[in-house]
């Protein structure tokens, strides 16, 4: 038997779509597998009804087929289905790091990301790594297609989450299939200013790099109050905001001695359009862990 502890992850940052992520140091799933003949799955835990328990549905389910790893797979959530938290790649995560130790298939970390990325091919059509990236890795990674490079990060963020349900597959169909190279110019400039950020974990310059022209106005539209708890997140100190992954969830950047304002200002914000929400205080984190 092995048990696995995989982080929740905020994809995109703004200006790195399908590129940058991030671990979040909370909330996370734990997947517990052990062998079986054929694979079975049991879900429990935060939005558990949501989650499809066949094999063919759940993204644990494609992990297994990819790594040859039958299992009795029990995955508890931590992270709400839908959420724009890499929800469906911690428990991808988590299943592909404790399945290739159960069967010591003897994969790296780096080598799991696209067998992960299977399981995010089940639930949104396309097997983007930018989730399991981090989940697998840790701290602040950039995934393309020669592979994933990832650093280590200091960064306190808070990840606000409304009770609004988004699909990622949804929140893909809106994304713009053509940009204005004006708007590309200043994607490049955020994202090249948001990777120097984490490098130098530097709130200041992770913040600014996260605003985006392109994707993150066209997914706004999809998050009842986002612009209102946007600039309440600001007001309250926060160097940056953006949609976390396909969203519902807004992810803010600060100062560490400004995170509790933030969460809490977020939260009102949200109230005041009639949305209830929930706040992470939490921080760039660790990748899967086993347990
Ligand atoms: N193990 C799993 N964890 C979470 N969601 C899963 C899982 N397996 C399948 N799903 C399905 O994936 C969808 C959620 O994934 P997605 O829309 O990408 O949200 P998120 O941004 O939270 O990952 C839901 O329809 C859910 O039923
Ligand atoms: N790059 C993807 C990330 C989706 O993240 P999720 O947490 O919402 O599944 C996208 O932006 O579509």
């Amino acid at each position: 038997m092995r048990t696995v502890r995989a982080p929740a992850t905020s994809a995109n940052l703004g200006s790195g779509f399908d590129v940058f992520g991030v671990a979040l140091d909370r909330p996370a799933d734990v997947v517990r597998v052990e062998k079986a003949d054929e694979t079975t799955i049991e879900v429990t835990g935060v939005g558990s009804q949501y989650i499809p328990e066949d094999p063919r549905k759940n993204v644990v389910g494609a992990v297994a087929d990819a790594l040859d790893a039958p299992a009795h797979i029990r995955i508890d959530k931590g992270v709400r289905p839908s959420s724009g938290l890499g929800s469906s790649a911690a428990s991808s995560a988590a299943a592909a790091l404790a399945l290739n130790g159960l069967y010591d298939r003897g994969y790296s970390r780096q080598e799991l990301v696209p067998i992960a990325a299977e399981g995010e091919a089940v639930v949104s059509g396309e097997a983007h790594s930018d989730n399991v990236a981090p989940a697998l890795l840790g701290g602040f990674t950039v995934a393309r297609h020669g592979g994933v490079t990832a650093v280590d990060a200091e960064i306190p963020l808070v990840a606000c989450l409304p009770e609004i349900a988004v699909s990622t597959r949804d929140a893909r169909r809106v994304v713009p299939s053509r940009a204005d190279m004006d708007d590309v110019v200043h994607t490049v400039g955020s994202a090249a200013t948001l990777a120097v950020g984490m490098c130098r974990s530097d709130p200041e310059l992770v913040g600014a790099g996260m605003d985006e022209r392109i994707v993150t106005p066209a997914r706004a539209e999809l998050i009842n109050g986002y612009y209102d708890v946007r600039d309440a997140a600001l007001a309250a100190g926060a160097t940056g905001v953006t949609v976390s992954g396909a969203g519902p969830s807004l992810l803010a950047v600060c100062g560490g001695a400004d995170r509790a304002r933030v969460a809490s200002a977020m939260l009102d914000a949200f109230e005041d359009v009639g949305v209830d929400a929930r706040a992470y205080q939490t921080r760039v984190g660790a990748g899967a862990t086993f347990h």
